[in-house]
């Protein structure tokens, strides 16, 4: 594969990714909205808001114009908020061309189609679902800044797509497996957010690592319900996309979801989280959007929805713990 690698989003993650395709050999060139920031990759390779201490490759380059981060690019990697994709795309569809690969790092279900972003890449950029692929796993940016070992899964229909984008991103650090499993790396990906949310409540009330364990290990049962509804392959949720992001999510305070939970649990209010958390915590807009999508499908997700409520200002979160508490017992499998 030759040309530059297109990154759209210079946030924590996008910028590094940046850093893992620059320190394999890639050109890269990353798009931002913010002037200020894209002068500071250009001329300091700093990205000290959502990077801070890290040094990037000179390789990296940024600029504000997406048809200048287009132009030659074969593929092009996706790192806006998921509530925000399709609208980008809508406004870059006329600079993409039909051979580029998109690769998603987001971790959204859209509000209102309950869409994956692989199929809102499909729909918005009218791109064919064998140049989608997705990214996912145990990757909180802060650590993969400071090039920390950690692995990831690289999902496309096509293998030979997803092996090309794997060996675009095999750093000495960071370490891709390839699947087929679009659907159930991109559930993996979305719904554990919502599940740290959780976690992050309990943790705010004061809960130990009993009741946290708990709601990680029901949260994979939900997660997986849905799944295999959808016709994800159930391997893919004992896997790094699935109970691996899990655990990174849930247990690290560098996750913004679980911090944005930690919050709730002591009292704040949605809004006074909101004020607090400068980055994107996607499980607070995604929580309705896979409700719907459980709903849709018949499928119980009563942490999802209880998260929902909360996150509604319908339900307080010690009141969730006693309702998921009362719940009628059942079989673990069932
Ligand atoms: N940060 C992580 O550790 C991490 C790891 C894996 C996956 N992800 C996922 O990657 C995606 C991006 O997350 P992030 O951590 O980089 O988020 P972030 O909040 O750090 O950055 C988001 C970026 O999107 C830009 N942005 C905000 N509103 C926009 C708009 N309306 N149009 C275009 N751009 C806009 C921001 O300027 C910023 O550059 C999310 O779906 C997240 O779940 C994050
Ligand atoms: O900070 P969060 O909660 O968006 O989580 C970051 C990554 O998705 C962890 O893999």
């Amino acid at each position: 594969m030759s040309g530059h690698v297109a990154v759209f989003g210079n946030g924590s993650w996008g910028t590094a990714f940046s850093m893992i395709l620059a320190d394999v050999g890639s050109d890269v060139r990353i798009w931002g909205r913010r002037p200020e920031a894209v002068a500071e990759i250009n001329e300091r390779h700093t990205n000290e808001r959502y990077l801070p201490g890290v040094a990037l490759p000179e390789a990296i380059s940024a600029t504000n114009d997406p048809a200048a981060a287009l132009d030659g690019a074969r593929v092009v990697v996706l790192a806006v908020p998921s509530q925000t994709l399709r609208a980008n795309l809508a406004d870059w569809r006329p600079l993409l061309d039909d051979q580029q690969i998109f690769v998603s790092l987001m971790k959204g279900i859209e509000l209102g189609t309950s869409k994956r972003m692989s199929e809102v890449i499909q729909e918005a950029g009218g791109v064919d679902p064998e140049r989608v692929v997705v990214v996912s796993g145990p990757n909180l940016a802060k650590e993969i800044g400071r090039r920390e070992p950690a692995a990831s899964v690289v999902a496309s229909p096509t293998t030979a797509v997803a092996e090309e984008v794997s060996r675009l991103c095999a750093a000495r650090y960071f370490r891709p497996y390839t699947s087929t499993d679009v659907v159930g790396v991109e559930l993996g990906g979305a719904v554990k957010n919502v599940v740290a949310l959780a976690v992050g409540m309990a943790e705010g009330m004061g809960l130990g690592d009993n009741s946290k364990a708990s709601i990680i290990t029901r949260g994979l049962a939900e997660t997986s319900r849905l799944g295999l509804r959808l016709g994800a392959d159930p391997v893919t949720f004992s896997g790094l996309a699935g109970v691996g992001d899990l655990i990174a999510t849930c247990m690290s305070p560098l996750s913004r979801n679980h911090s944005f939970g930690v919050r709730l649990g002591r009292g704040m209010t949605v809004e006074e989280a909101t004020a607090e958390t400068r980055e994107t915590a996607e499980g607070v807009k995604s929580c309705r959007s896979i409700l719907q999508l459980a709903r849709t499908h018949g499928v119980e997700m009563p942490i999802v929805e209880n998260v929902d409520a909360v996150v509604a200002g319908e339900r307080r979160p010690d009141h969730v713990a006693d309702l998921l508490m009362s719940r009628a017992r059942k079989a673990e499998g069932s």
